[in-house]
C-alpha cells in the first residue's frame, strides 16, 4: 500500500477537529445538524423499514474469502463506463432536495465529487438547476429523470441535460408514486412542498408554459401534479431512448425479467436498486437481487447497484458479484449535513481509501479481476 493511503487512513489522528468516519457516526452527526423533519426524511425507509434494514443486513451476511500472496502492489481501481475511464468504481446516487442538508446542496456535492472525478447523478428534484451545477463543477455528471405526466417536460429536461454537458440519463422507474413513508407523515414533512426540489422545473420553459400561473405555489403544485406518474410503461422508455443520444440507464431494477426487457428495449445500463428502502417495503435487498440481474443480462450492459452501501468492503462485495460500479446514497448526504463540501469530500476520501485497502486485502489488484473473488453466504 502506498504511503499516501496510510496517510489518508490516519487523517483523523492528530488533526484538530474530528470528522466522523463510520456510517453510524455520520448519521449521528447529521441528526445534530438537521431539523427533525429533514433528518427523518433522509434516514427513514418506507413502511416498517424492513427493506431499509435488510439492505445493510444482506451485505453483512456475505463474506469475502480472500486470496493471499498474489502481489497487489500495482492496484488499479479504474473502471470504464460507456467509453469513459473513471479512477474509482464509485458514483454519487441522485438525491433530491439537498437544501434540507446544506444551503449549497448540489453545488457543494458536485464540487466535492469533481475533486475525485467521481460522477455525480443530479436529481430531477435537485435544489439547484442542472445548468447551475454544470457551471459550478467541471467533473463528470449524469442526469436522473423523474418521468413527468406531461412527457414534453421530460424531453425538455433531457435536451437541457445534453446541452449542459451531462453524459448519461438515468430514468428512475421505481417511483411512479411516493412510497408509504410513516416518518414523514409523523413529522408532517414534505420537502417537495417546501420547494426544495423546484430548481429544474422553475427553469424549464416547457414546464412553465404548461402552468396557468407561474407564482411559487403554482410551480410547486405543478411539480406535484407531474411527478406522480403511475402510467409509466415500456412505450415511454422506448420513446425516451429515441429522443436522446446519451446512454440511457434504468434505476430501480430488481427482477431479472425486467432487466431482460430493458436490454430488449435498447437500454444501455441498469441500476439495481430498491431506492434505499424508501419505496416498496418488503422487497428484496439490492445486493441479493444483483447476481440474478447480472446473470440475466449476460454481460450485454453494465449493471450498477445502490442501496445499503456503507463502506469499502461493501463495494468489494458488490463488484465481486458482478456490479460494474456502485452508487453511494445517504453517506454523502450526511457528510454534506455535517461539513458541507468539505464533509462530502471526507466521506468520499474514506470510501476511496477503504475500497482500495479492501480490494488489496482480498488479494486482488485490479477491479476487472474482482468477479473471480470468492463470496460466500455465512
Ligand atoms: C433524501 C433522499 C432523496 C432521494 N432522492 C432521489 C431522487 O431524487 N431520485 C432518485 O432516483 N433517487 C433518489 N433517492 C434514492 C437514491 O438515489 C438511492 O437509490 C438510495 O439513497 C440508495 O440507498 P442508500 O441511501 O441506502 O445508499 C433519494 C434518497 C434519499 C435518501
Ligand atoms: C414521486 C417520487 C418523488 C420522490 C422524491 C425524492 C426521492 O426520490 C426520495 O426518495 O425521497
Amino acid at each position: 500500500m502506498s504511503t499516501a493511503n496510510v496517510d489518508a487512513i490516519l487523517q483523523n489522528i492528530g488533526s484538530e477537529e474530528y470528522f466522523p468516519i463510520s456510517y453510524e457516526e455520520l448519521e449521528q452527526g447529521a441528526k445534530q445538524k438537521m431539523s427533525a423533519g429533514a433528518f427523518g426524511y433522509v434516514r427513514s425507509g418506507a413502511g416498517g423499514e424492513e427493506t431499509l434494514r435488510k439492505n445493510e443486513d444482506s451485505f453483512k451476511k456475505l463474506s469475502i474469502v480472500p486470496r493471499v500472496l498474489s502481489d497487489v502492489a500495482g492496484l488499479d481501481t479504474s473502471i470504464n463506463l460507456f467509453g469513459r475511464i473513471y479512477p474509482h468504481p464509485l458514483l454519487l446516487a441522485p438525491v433530491g432536495m439537498l437544501k434540507m442538508a446544506d444551503e449549497q446542496a448540489d453545488l457543494a456535492v458536485a464540487k466535492a465529487a469533481a475533486e475525485h472525478q467521481i460522477p455525480v447523478v443530479l436529481s430531477t428534484v435537485a435544489s439547484y438547476s442542472m445548468e447551475e451545477v454544470a457551471a459550478a463543477a467541471k467533473g463528470p455528471k449524469w442526469f436522473q429523470l423523474y418521468w413527468s405526466n406531461n412527457e414534453e417536460v421530460s424531453f425538455s429536461m433531457v435536451k437541457r441535460a445534453e446541452e449542459a454537458g451531462y453524459e448519461a440519463i438515468v430514468l428512475t422507474v421505481d417511483t411512479v408514486m411516493m412510497g408509504w413513508r410513516q416518518e414523514d407523515m409523523r413529522n408532517r414533512f414534505s420537502p417537495l412542498k417546501l420547494g426544495y426540489g423546484k430548481a429544474n422545473y422553475e427553469t424549464d420553459p416547457v414546464f412553465l408554459n404548461s402552468l396557468g400561473s407561474q407564482d411559487s405555489d403554482s410551480i410547486i403544485q405543478g411539480i406535484l401534479d407531474n411527478i406522480h406518474h403511475p402510467g409509466l410503461n415500456w412505450k415511454h422508455v422506448a420513446e425516451l431512448k429515441k429522443r436522446t443520444s446519451l446512454p440511457l440507464l434504468l434505476k430501480g431494477i430488481l427482477h431479472p425479467e425486467d432487466a431482460k426487457l430493458a436490454v430488449a428495449n435498447g437500454i444501455d445500463g441498469l441500476i439495481v436498486s430498491n431506492h434505499g428502502g424508501r419505496q416498496l417495503d418488503g422487497v428484496i435487498s439490492a445486493i441479493d437481487a444483483l447476481p440474478h440481474v447480472v446473470e440475466s443480462v449476460n454481460g450485454s450492459v453494465p449493471v450498477l447497484i445502490d442501496s445499503g452501501i456503507r463502506r469499502g468492503s461493501d463495494v468489494v462485495k458488490a463488484l465481486a458479484l458482478g456490479a460494474a460500479a456502485v452508487l453511494i446514497g445517504r453517506p454523502f448526504v450526511y457528510g454534506l449535513a455535517v461539513g458541507g463540501q468539505n464533509g462530502v469530500e471526507k466521506v468520499l476520501e474514506n470510501f476511496i481509501q477503504e475500497t482500495k485497502v479492501s480490494i488489496s486485502l482480498s488479494g486482488v489488484s485490479s477491479i476487472k479481476d474482482l468477479p473471480s473473488l470468492k463470496i460466500v453466504r455465512a
